[in-house]
């Protein structure tokens, strides 16, 4: 008998949003997303609100050899740091998903619009990455760890001065679905306002 399991194409957007959790690092495999989807994934990512059209961010993909060498360079760089142990680990994270979206917040200091929102806009540029990889089939998890503010580490990068990492986002097929996490409860965290 086939499988009444919804897929993705059942599902509102409503539903899409509301059930998008972040799989684990490893858990995110090849197949990654097409060039035609990285494309449209780039397009969802960059659909978000950005005060002044300033475009307070950058993009810098990750895929394939490139991805391969940089997490390489990645554990000989964990390999000189007093904390090697542990940084070994978490780079080891990044050697499973095919895509590696590292999202830069590029703000501008001084401007009238506040660095603080653009800051928040490079945010939403990473929250879109993730619904976006998980409307097009796809699970996606938004890592910082060391080597998004060790000065060697994002000198791989190529970032400008002042850049910095917003989010370090893995892309992939998703071989294991995350249990339920636990989430806030609305009544704890939202209010109405009463004057
Ligand atoms: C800015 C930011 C940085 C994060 N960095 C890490 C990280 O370095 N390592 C990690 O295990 N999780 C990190 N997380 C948490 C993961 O994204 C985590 O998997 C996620 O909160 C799971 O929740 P979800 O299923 O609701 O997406 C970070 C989250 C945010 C927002």
């Amino acid at each position: 008998m086939a499988s009444t399991a919804p897929t993705l194409s059942d599902l509102s957007a409503a539903d899409i949003l509301a059930l998008r959790r972040s799989p684990m690092p490893d858990a995110l495999v090849t197949p990654g997303p097409s060039r035609a989807e990285i494309d449209r994934l780039v397009e969802i990512a960059l659909r978000v609100p950005d005060h002044g059209r300033l475009n307070p961010w950058r993009l810098v993909l990750i895929a394939g050899d490139a991805k391969d060498r940089w997490v390489e360079r990645l554990l000989a760089l964990a390999e000189t740091r007093e904390d090697a142990a542990k940084v070994r680990v978490s780079t080891r994270k990044l050697a499973s998903a095919p895509l590696v979206v590292v999202v830069v917040s590029a703000a501008a200091p001084g401007h009238k619009v506040p660095e603080w929102e653009q800051i928040l806009s490079a945010g939403a540029v990473c929250m879109n990455l993730l619904n976006g990889a998980h409307a097009l089939g796809y699970g996606a998890n938004w890592l910082t760890g060391w080597h998004a503010y060790d000065a060697q580490a994002t000198a791989l990068l190529g970032l400008d001065e002042g850049q910095k990492v917003a989010g370090v986002v893995l892309v992939g097929s998703v071989a294991e679905t995350a249990p339920p996490r636990p989430r806030a409860k609305p009544e704890d965290i939202a209010r109405w306002l009463t004057l």
